[in-house]
């Protein structure tokens, strides 16, 4: 049977802006308040998607959610017309206003964990979405996340959708940006490697003392339970607080895996030697492909360079014939010693063999590189079958978004927009129009 590793990306929304939101997230603070440029933002989105499609590969598109969240300004005591909401907002609480228009959902790779069938006791894949705790701006995100993950793989024979996790920090879960699935082949039982910054119930463990641990390993224990995943194919790691106190936010920001690859840099982990030997051991027991295990030292590149560059928040896909080709950010090309690395790394005896730079800047420059942009779901021949058909990328839909986001998407804004009614009134047309094109039916709660 064939199988895939189809990458679902987001589709950049119409209020993509720089807010400032992300406290730990290097890039988000330094561009707080910049004016974005939605419509290329998406545009760079999909030049990505479309360039993974054109290589042969699974790509699909995850749809942006609704902002402004008007429900969640009406939570918070805000009252009368979404006008009125949002005027008194501007007023009143210009932070909420601005956490309540981020649209952070584009990096799909936060909104949910995904277990492919084989790894699962009942053989189905399985998805959380993440609770996204830490981040008000972002703890918006599971519900509607959820329904778009249901609209998409909706099929009950293959796939089992969780509800996200308790939304409290003692469960904080920022989903697939902290976990990996090591495998031989993507339909062949893996090692599904969750990585996390604290324990959430025993103080005397490790954690970062000047930013915030975004994910526990309690959250970690819960999504296996949840996925019905064996002891022998799961390994827990922790993130090396100090690189987290470095910017490092999410482990995909320093380190990626695939099949019988894990890059990464030497000072992303906890008790990194013992753990690799039990990543070793497990995924010897699922696969007899070697494993390779890639680390960048410090004195090849700094954390501080792979946090400006984001040299391991790229995708290892796979070209073929046990060969990958890792699709970087345009920041790593332009970055000297980051290049020359990458321009070595393909001519040594790993199985990474072709460097592809996009341009994802309007992205980068709120912490988001092509790995943030991307939720990989491992499938097989007939569970891609079973998904909805309407979200998989071709020269047709790469065509038909394009022609959406000119209709619909501005080019350009600032804080001031945030106040402008009418924004709200064009982001809905956009996605109404969204969910035909895709054929999600009414996942937003303005179509509800
Ligand atoms: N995986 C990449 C996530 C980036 C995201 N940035 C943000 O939310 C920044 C939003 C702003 O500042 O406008 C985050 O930090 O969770």
């Amino acid at each position: 049977m064939k199988h895939f590793e189809a990458n679902f990306d987001g589709l950049v929304g119409p209020t993509h802006n720089y807010a400032g939101l992300s406290v730990g997230n290097v890039a988000s603070l330094n561009n707080a308040k910049d004016t974005s440029n939605p419509k290329s933002a998406a545009k760079q989105g999909l030049q990505k998607m479309k360039a993974l499609h054109d290589m042969g590969l699974v790509q699909g598109v995850l749809a942006p959610h609704e902002r402004p969240d008007l429900d969640a300004l009406r939570r918070l005591g805000f009252s009368g017309s979404d006008t009125s909401v949002l005027e008194q907002a501007a007023k009143q609480a210009p932070q909420v206003l601005r956490a309540v228009y981020s649209a952070s959902s584009m990096w799909t790779a936060n909104a949910a964990t995904v277990s492919p069938s084989a790894d699962t006791a009942d053989k189905k894949v399985h998805f959380t979405p993440a609770n996204l705790t830490n981040k008000f701006h972002r703890s918006l995100e599971p519900e509607t996340s959820g329904r778009i993950l249901k609209a998409m793989f909706n099929n009950e024979q293959h796939f089992a959708h969780h509800q996200h996790l308790p939304d409290n920090d003692h469960f904080g879960d920022e989903g697939a940006a902290n976990h990996t699935r090591l495998c031989g082949e993507y339909d062949q039982a893996g090692v599904e490697l969750f990585v996390y910054g604290r324990h959430a119930f025993d103080s005397s463990k490790p954690a970062p003392v000047k930013y915030p641990a975004r994910h526990t390993y309690e959250a970690c224990e819960a999504v296996s339970r949840l996925h019905q995943l064996d002891e022998s194919g799961v390994v827990y790691m922790q993130q090396n607080p100090d690189v987290i106190d470095q910017g490092v936010f999410h482990n995909d920001v320093i380190s990626v895996g695939n099949q019988n690859v894990l890059f990464y840099h030497e000072q992303a982990f906890l008790n990194t030697a013992e753990k690799f030997k039990e990543i070793q051991s497990k995924f010897a027991k699922k696969s007899d492909k070697e494993f390779h295990f890639i680390k960048v030292a410090t004195d090849q590149v700094s954390v501080e360079q792979a946090v400006k560059t984001y040299l391991f928040n790229t995708q290892l896909v796979d070209i073929g014939n046990g060969h990958m080709a890792i699709i970087a950010p345009m920041e790593c090309k332009e970055n000297p010693s980051v290049s020359a690395y990458l321009d070595n790394l393909i001519t040594q005896n790993t199985p990474i063999k072709q460097v592809n730079y996009f341009d994802v800047k309007q992205s980068m420059r709120n912490g988001g590189g092509p790995a943030c942009l991307r939720l990989r779901v491992a499938l097989n021949e007939q569970e891609l079958a079973a998904t909805n058909q309407n979200v998989l990328m071709s020269e047709q839909l790469f065509s038909t978004l394009n022609t959406w986001v000119d209709k619909h998407y501005r080019d350009e804004l600032s804080e001031s927009d945030l106040r402008d009614p009418m924004l709200v009134i064009e982001t809905r047309a956009a996605l109404d129009e969204l969910t035909q094109i895709l054929n999600l039916g009414s996942v937003y709660p303005f179509q509800r």
